[in-house]
Formats: C-alpha cells, structure tokens, sequence
C-alpha cells in the first residue's frame, strides 16, 4: 500500500491505495483500489484502456464495509467486503433507482495473516470515517447517527398494504442490515395496538432505534404509545424508522423527498428507505398535538383531514379491509406529555389573537406537517408549522380532481383553483357545522367534531438517512 499519490488533474487526493484480488465473473481478477475523501476507486488490471475498467463509487452511497478473515485457517488472505446502493438507470422505464453493488477483495499482501487483516481493518475503517465525513449538515439533521454496530426493534405489520410486508422484509432489508452491522430484533404485530402497548411497556435502553415496516398506522400507534409513557420525553426521542409495508406510505415518501432523491414507490422506495435507514442519519420530527371534543388528546405526524380527504380516505379499499378497528385509534387516554400553550379548551372561544376565518360552506381541509400525503402525493413543503389547506365551496369535482393530481407534483398552489386557499399556521382549531363528516388524523378515523391542534416543533426522532 502506497499513501497519498500525488494529486493530479485536480482530482481528488487519495487517502490509501492498494492492488488486490476479487472474483469477477467466476474469474480471480486483480484490481487498482484508491480511496479519496469522496470516492473508492476501482480499476481492473488489464491491458485495456484504463476508463474502461474503472468504476468510481461514490461514499455517500456506501452503506457498510467489514474486514474478516477467510473461512479457511489456513489460509492467510484477509478479506474487504464494501457494499454500495448506487442510483442507476431502471431496467424499464425512466428515472433512477438504488441497486447493490459489493466488492469483496482479497488483502494478502504478507504471508502473515495478522499483517492482511490489520491491513483489511486500516482499509475497513478509513472507508467508514470517510463516509461519516460525508453527512449532510444543516437542513435539520442532528449531527448524529445510530451508532454501529446497533441494536434496532423492527415492528411488522402482516397485513398492512397488500400483505406483502413480511417478504418485503426479507427479501429486501434484512440483508441491508447485516452488511450494515445493524442487529435487529423482528416482531410481527398480531393485532391492532400490539406495537402501541408493547412500545409503552418496552425497556427502551436495549434499542438505538425503534423501525415500523407497515404504513402510517403502526407509526401512529408507536407514536402514541411512546408518549404514553411517564418517561415519554425521553421515550419520544427514541429515533423511529419507517419502512414502507402499506398501501399509502406517506412518511417514507416523504422522507424520500426530503433527501432530495428520485420518487420511488413500491419495493424501489422499500430499499431506498433501507438505505436511508442503514445510514442511520437522525433529524427531528415534528408533531403535533390534537385535541378531540370529548376531551381525548393524541399525537399525529402527518397530517388531520376533514371534508372530502377525509372521505377519500376512508372510503378507499384499504380502509374496507381494516374495518371498523381503525375506530379505536381516538380512544387513547392521554397520560402526562407537553402542554399546548396556544390552546385553550375545545369549549371556549379561540383567544383574541388568532385569525378566524368565517362561517360559510367548505369542502375539504388539510393540516399538513410532513410532505407527503402517500408515495405520489407531494403535498406541503416541510418546515416545522402546520400547512394548513382548504377549499370554499363551489369547485367542481373535476376542478378538485385537477387539484389532487396537481399535488403529485407539488403544483397545487400553482393550479389556478380560485377555491384553494393555503394558510401557515402553528395551531387551529375546526368547528364543522355540519352534523355528520368524517375526520382523519394521519390517515386514522377519530371522533367527529370540534377539533383543534397545536404543532410541536422537533419533539420526536425520525432516521431520514
Ligand atoms: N396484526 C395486525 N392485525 C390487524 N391490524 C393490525 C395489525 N397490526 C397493526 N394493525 C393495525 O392495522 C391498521 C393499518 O395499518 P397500517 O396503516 O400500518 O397499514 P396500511 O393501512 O396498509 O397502510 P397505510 O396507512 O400506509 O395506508 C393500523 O390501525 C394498525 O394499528
């Protein structure tokens, strides 16, 4: 190994350099491999034009890297695995999506097994600080991440989506986090508020982060079940991963949307959010708290529609298949958590500083706190206050599907609906007047009636990677 060779070109300056041996292609092939700041390097020894055999990987994509001695005693080779989810072109259709990559190269470069894999852990190590290096600053991360090798909770929904989670799981994440050095303990739910009383109860100690593979409703359930805990301050900055395993997976989109990667959906968005996840970047997650008219209190992270959201929602297949369960969800008792300063009880007037807007006939309204309302559907930009729409009465249902469409790109503003109005708020309140409707908080049917929510800044962890 040579350090430090001289910078040329402007190129980056490389930290290691070394020659080793990998299987390609059923072949032992013998490699150049340097590592920058920024890249690993990896030029096949050949007599080919060099551009050709070269591939340039880039850190920010790597997700693990581990030395380890070859099975055999005997033998003296160490061994460098490093695994990369580069973005490529799709095999059909446009865009980009994640696909893996690993070199697993032969260290002997002594016939001293001691000497290679010391010479393998140099290698190991000084890719993973270069990665750390390479975290994004700003834009609300926290400067930390789950720290390796670590231990998570993976809650699993069986049912959620098409039922597919479970498979998605081990097909796609459980080899993800091994190559990341992530122990995991799996638990599949078995009913609805299984992960709510088993978070509640859970010694949180044992785990750096706690990861739900289902849609939006389990992370609700986790949510809730966190600050219903006596130690909730604590608890609720336990960093909570999601996984998409639903049919609307609005969190995980979104989370996508914030690292300023392609939209994906499906199992693309799968290993894109276990990227993310194996990364293991944490910023803060807002939520926001919501008081109901019986006087019920619960915590929501995506969003609480009324009017004709709400009804889409519910009425939506999914919702059929789940039934009448999702009605519980508003019977949380609220045991100790954060006051609302800005709300006064549901039965007195909002103070005299707010802005109330008056009586007259509406359609739908929105509060958004995250992005995304599902995978395809961008609908707020994400910056700590409650995005609240709605829209008056008088647009037609072709107007309102134009509007919903617009919001798969972010272009509801800018779609000429004179009925939509988009308001920046840090609470609310709802009063309908209308006797029967339907509410939704982070897609989940609650009590129908006055409503008011008070967002709280940065109060939970979310894994954004
Ligand atoms: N084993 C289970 N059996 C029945 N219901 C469950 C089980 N585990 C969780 N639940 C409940 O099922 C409901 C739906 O779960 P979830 O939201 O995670 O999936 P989904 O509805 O398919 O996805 P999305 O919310 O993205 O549309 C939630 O209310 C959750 O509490």
């Amino acid at each position: 190994t040579e350090p430090d060779p001289p910078q040329r070109n402007g190129s980056p300056r490389a930290q290691l350099h070394g020659e080793f041996t990998a299987a390609a292609a059923g072949k032992q092939v013998r490699y150049a491999v340097s590592l920058t700041d920024r890249e690993l390097a990896v030029q096949k020894i050949t007599s080919a034009p060099a551009g050709r055999n070269k591939v340039l990987l880039n850190l920010k994509d790597c997700i693990g890297c581990r030395a380890f001695k070859g099975a055999d005693s005997a033998e003296a080779g160490a061994y460098l695995s490093v695994v990369f989810y580069p973005f490529k072109k799709k095999w059909m259709g446009a865009g980009l999506a994640r696909h893996r990559v690993e070199y697993c190269f032969e260290v002997a470069l002594s016939q001293d097994a001691r000497t290679n894999r010391d010479e393998a852990e140099r290698w190991a190590s000084a890719i993973r600080e270069s990665c750390v290096r390479l975290w994004p600053q700003g834009q609300g991360v926290l400067g930390f991440s789950v720290p390796r090798p670590s231990r998570i909770l993976v809650l699993l929904n069986p049912h959620s989506g098409k039922g597919q989670a479970l498979s998605l799981f081990t097909s796609h994440i459980q080899g993800m986090l091994t190559e990341a050095g992530i122990a995991h303990q799996l638990v599949i739910t078995e009913r609805q508020n299984h992960a709510r009383e088993l978070v509640r109860e859970a010694d949180l100690s044992q785990w750096d982060a706690l990861v739900i593979m289902s849609g939006d409703g389990l992370l609700f359930e986790v949510v809730n079940g966190l600050m219903e805990r006596g130690d909730w301050e604590a608890a609720i900055r336990t960093p909570l991963g999601i996984l998409p395993g639903g049919s609307g997976n609005a969190l995980a989109a979104s989370i996508n949307h914030y690292c300023g990667f392609p939209p994906a959906m499906g199992e693309e968005l799968v290993v894109s959010c276990g990227f993310q996840l194996c990364r293991g970047l944490v910023s803060r997650l807002d939520l926001a708290a919501v008081h109901l008219g019986s006087g019920q209190r619960l915590f929501s992270f995506l969003s609480l529609a009324w009017g004709f959201v709400a009804d889409v929602d519910i009425e939506s297949e999914k919702y059929r298949r789940v039934g009448a369960a999702r009605f519980t969800l508003g019977t949380l008792v609220r045991l100790a958590c954060p006051p609302d300063p800005l709300l006064v009880p549901l039965a007195q007037p909002v103070p005299g500083c707010w802005t109330a807007v008056p009586e007259e006939d509406f359609v739908l309204l929105l509060a958004m706190y995250q992005s995304h309302l599902a995978e395809d559907l961008l609908a707020a930009p994400a910056d700590g206050l409650l995005h609240l729409f709605y829209v008056r009465a008088g647009v037609s249902r072709a107007a309102l599907l134009r509007l919903f469409l617009a919001m798969e790109r972010g272009a509801h503003l800018a779609a000429g609906c004179p009925q939509l109005v988009h308001v920046r708020a840090r609470a609310f309140r709802l009063e309908p007047l209308s006797p029967k409707g339907m509410i939704t908080v982070d897609g989940e049917a609650v009590e129908y009636g006055p409503v008011q929510v008070q967002v709280h800044s940065g109060l939970g962890r979310l894994v954004t990677g």
